[in-house]
């Protein structure tokens, strides 16, 4: 008895000591642990962030958003060095200042010479109804592709079949009342609505059910959480709370980076980082706004309304306002500070160097009837000089040359080249 007794001890020390090994084995194992983006500091940070990229292009290969997935130290060390990023999706999201954000990529493409996924003629890939699959782009003899930033409706497994695996993801938001604004104006719905031009805005949104199923029925226009539907949720889920935030979350999976209009150059400075890109490769001139004429005052009614209308584009915004934050904080707020000011001097160098006027209503830029659209002179010294001539570069024409020197580069002789 005495012996059982004492082989009972000797047990329970031994499995006592097991178990306090394992518990220290673990909190070891926590503590390496990779730290959450709101944790990250400085230089630290691309390690970070490399590492949750790696995470995320594991979840998206293995296409399954429940699995755990660990990460090998290899695979840390490889990603470790920032290499400038050259593929990448921009969702080229309406009326949220992409066209600015895409003339970057455009420079950016051009200059190094890659690959875009292109609509086949015009501006978008598809008739903006469509999510994206790849029958809606031109086909070049090439496997995958390097950068996506036409408009169309975001679709993450089209994408990702057209797309390199190592591709980051991101796209840009607005204030949902300044964002609906410029939509409706600028879209013309007091016409599809057959409503007064000087009140369409409010009239709508006194009956909001009663036009969108108007604009349902048409399956025309995005009026209801327009952000949302460019995204891609169904026409059926843009009411649906429930399917509203299940979209959100997918999409804190989905994009690496999701910018702020309201906060432009702090969102091309995370953008940069993230791209390991070099200052000027940044550095932009508004393009596509509307000139003060054009742009319809909004009353705290209206707005009230407007928000009640989209709450769904409302929690979009507030979620990724969070996001944003979390990664200025993250990236350091004086860290911040400093390179947008560098970014502001780069701009106003060139905007020295390149602009002689900033015009309104140019019959040479693309705008919607009764919309006054600002855009750019030249100096007459400027007009040689590539940068200057890019940067003003308004959606349609840059998306043509662009077109036309990947069909030169993939489907023309060398002789037959201009
Ligand atoms: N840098 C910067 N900061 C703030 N706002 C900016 C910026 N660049 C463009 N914009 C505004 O974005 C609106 C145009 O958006 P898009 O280019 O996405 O429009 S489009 O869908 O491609 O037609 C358009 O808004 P509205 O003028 O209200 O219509 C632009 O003024």
């Amino acid at each position: 008895m005495a012996h059982f007794k004492q082989g009972i001890h000797v047990g329970l020390v031994l499995s006592t000591l097991l178990l306090c090994t394992l518990l220290l084995y673990s909190y070891h194992a926590y503590l390496k642990l990779p730290v959450s983006n709101f944790q990250m500091r400085g230089a630290s940070s691309k390690l970070v962030q490399s590492m949750h990229d790696i995470a995320k292009a594991k979840l998206r290969d293995t296409d399954n958003r429940n699995q755990t997935n660990t990460i090998s130290s290899d695979e840390i060390a490889e990603e470790h060095h920032c290499t400038p990023r050259r593929n990448i999706v921009f969702f080229k999201m309406h009326k949220c200042s992409s066209s600015t954000v895409q003339n970057i990529l455009f420079r950016y493409g051009e200059e190094h010479k890659l690959d875009f996924v292109l609509p086949k003629e015009g501006n978008y890939l598809g008739n903006g109804q469509y999510l994206f699959v790849r029958s809606l782009m031109m086909k070049f003899p090439v496997k995958k592709y390097n950068v996506l930033c036409h408009h169309t409706r975001f679709n993450y497994r089209g994408m990702a079949e057209v797309m390199h695996s190592d591709a980051v993801y991101t796209t840009i938001i607005r204030d949902p009342i300044s964002m609906f604004e410029s939509l409706f104006t600028y879209g013309n719905f007091a016409l599809a609505y057959n409503l007064p031009e000087d009140k369409a805005l409010e009239l709508f949104l006194e009956k909001p059910e009663y036009y969108y199923a108007i604009a349902h029925t048409a399956g025309k226009l995005r009026v209801r959480n327009p952000m949302l539907y460019d995204l891609g949720l169904e026409d059926r889920s843009l009411g649906d709370p429930l399917r509203i935030k299940r979209k959100i979350h997918q999409m804190e999976y989905q994009f690496d980076l999701v910018m702020i209009t309201e906060y432009f150059d702090e969102s091309l400075i995370l953008l940069r980082d993230l791209f390991c890109w070099e200052m000027d490769d940044i550095v932009y001139f508004v393009l596509n706004a509307r000139n003060k004429s054009s742009v319809r005052a909004v009353s705290p009614k209206t707005a009230d309304n407007i928000r009640r209308w989209n709450f769904g584009d409302v929690q979009l915004y507030d979620a990724f306002n969070r996001t944003f934050w979390k990664k200025v904080e993250a990236f350091g707020h004086d860290r911040m500070q400093r390179e947008v000011a560098e970014l502001r001097k780069r701009k106003a160098y060139f905007k020295e160097h390149c602009i002689a006027d900033v015009v309104s209503g140019d019959e040479g830029v693309w705008r919607p009837p009764g919309i006054d659209i600002d855009s750019f002179k030249l100096k007459p010294e400027a007009s040689k000089n590539k940068t200057c001539v890019r940067m003003i570069q308004t959606e349609l024409p840059y998306s043509d040359h662009i077109r036309k020197i990947q069909v030169q580069r993939y489907f023309k002789s060398a002789n037959q080249r201009d």
